[in-house]
């Protein structure tokens, strides 16, 4: 493993003039931190109203703490130690240190000379330092609104889905193995181009789902560009090659990614896997602050739940009531691990991490969702497109895995040779426009 690591690529930077990660650091970044100082100024009457002048000196001292932030950001300074002295403070000073050791020449680590994960995470933290220290807005999450509003947004194909879905239980008695697998696959590719709605790509701007789910399916297919969904069901349905259908009791880790309509996709999938007997047990792991703009925290997941259940629709109702029923007996469990939200590369989670990853190995199968879990698994590193999937894992094996990705970051690893050049003479923006995806397995079980 410590010769794979040697190996491993640089990561991704925005000290590579011109790149994506530069044009995040330089644009996007910014742009979000003004809309969060603007949410906070819009919010200034319900502080007052809730906590009064409190409220308000917290306010204004979040907002100067954020634009400070901004500056920073904007002229390149070094990178700060956490203050707020919380549960993970240390963890994150401490990977502070490491990545200063990975400096040249004496410089400080600083948002446009290192990597890119390590700072774009650094930034959401940050966010919550400048609430933390300012209590009583320490539980106040800057990204509700935009989240709330992309579920609202979905509406339409949230109800065709959870239409799609009270169909496929009603009819699940006497259905064949062969219609089983048809629709999982569908159900996991929903869930996959679910991820196409997420907010940290376009700024904030509204990035919900607005045709049919099911529909759009054919003509999405050419473009995951690696299909190891066959898999996935053998993993699914005979992991160890034995055991007839549905007798196999299996748990299955879900890393969501955004809340809105990408949960919902992931929820209907969860629902459907305990529902056909394909799990026993479903773990959804969240983010336990506010991530990225529109990842799912257990707010948003409850939230979620309760506007599904009280929706005036009788399937996304009855939807939401299960969902609700899977909550309560424990069928379905919601985990936010600390680990979720530190900047930490994957492979680091067996010593960083080792109660997760402990966790995590009792798995049959972990769902990976989204870019930036697509980032954390493969180092966020400048790979050949053709490396193996297992390789850019660099050791973080601990069950059979699954990138669920719409690519928005230029890592991917795993095409075949010729393959990238081909996308790239046909979209030079393949790697981050969204369009293209991947449903990538590594499994211990199968020859890589
Ligand atoms: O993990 P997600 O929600 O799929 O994507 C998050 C994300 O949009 O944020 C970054 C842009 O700031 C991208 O690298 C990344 O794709
Ligand atoms: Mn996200």
């Amino acid at each position: 493993m410590e010769a794979e690591r040697i190996s491993s690529p640089e990561s991704l930077s925005a000290k590579f003039e011109g790149s994506f990660a530069y044009l995040t650091v330089r644009d996007r970044l910014p742009t979000i931190l003004t809309k969060v100082i603007d949410t906070l100024h819009r919010n200034k009457d319900n502080f007052l109203k809730e906590y009064g002048e409190e409220g308000i000196q917290a306010e204004k001292r979040a907002i100067s703490f954020l634009s400070k932030l901004r500056n920073e950001l904007q002229t390149d300074k070094p990178v700060l130690a956490l203050t707020d002295g919380v549960g993970d403070t240390e963890a994150w000073n401490e990977y502070l240190s490491r990545q200063q050791e990975l400096m040249d020449n004496g410089e400080l680590v600083s948002w446009f000379k290192s990597p890119w994960l390590y700072v774009e995470c650094y930034m959401y933290r940050r966010i919550q330092e400048a609430l933390y220290m300012n209590p009583p807005m320490h539980n106040f999450d800057v990204f509700n609104e935009g989240k709330t509003q992309s579920f609202f947004e979905s509406q339409l194909a949230i109800k065709l889905l959870c239409t799609y879905l009270q169909e496929l239980i009603t009819n699940m008695e006497n259905v064949t193995e062969i219609k089983l697998r048809e629709n999982f696959l569908k159900l996991l590719q929903v869930s996959l181009w679910g991820n196409k709605c997420d907010l940290s790509i376009s700024a904030g701007r509204d990035n919900s789902q607005k045709s049919s789910p099911i529909d759009s399916l054919p003509d999405l297919q050419s473009f995951i560009l690696v299909d190891d969904s066959s898999m996935v069901w053998s993993t699914l349905v005979a992991p160890q090659g034995s055991g007839p259908l549905g007798m196999k009791h299996s748990t299955v880790d879900i890393i969501l990614d955004n809340a809105g309509f990408e949960l919902v996709t992931d929820l209907v999938l969860a629902d459907f896997l305990v529902s056909a007997g394909l799990a026993k047990k479903i773990r959804f792991h969240g983010k336990s602050i506010p991530w990225f703009v529109s990842d799912v925290t257990k707010l948003d997941f409850d939230w979620t739940i309760r506007q599904t259940m009280a929706a005036n629709h009788k399937c996304m109702s009855a939807s939401g009531v299960q969902w609700k029923h899977f909550m309560k007996e424990g069928t379905w469990t919601y985990h936010d691990h600390p680990f979720w939200t530190q900047p930490h590369e994957f492979c680091d989670m067996e010593v960083d991490a080792e109660d997760l990853y402990r966790t995590l190995q009792t798995s049959d199968l972990i769902l990976f969702k989204g870019d930036l879990n697509y980032r954390k698994l493969t180092g966020d590193r400048k790979w050949a497109h053709t490396v193996k999937f297992n390789q850019a894992l660099r050791g973080f094996q601990p069950a059979p895995l699954c990138s669920l990705r719409t690519l928005k970051a230029d890592v991917q690893v795993g095409l075949k040779p010729g393959q990238a050049e081909g996308l790239c003479s046909q979209d030079s923006n393949w790697m981050t426009n969204g369009r293209y995806a991947v449903i990538q397995l590594f499994s211990p079980h199968r020859e890589q």
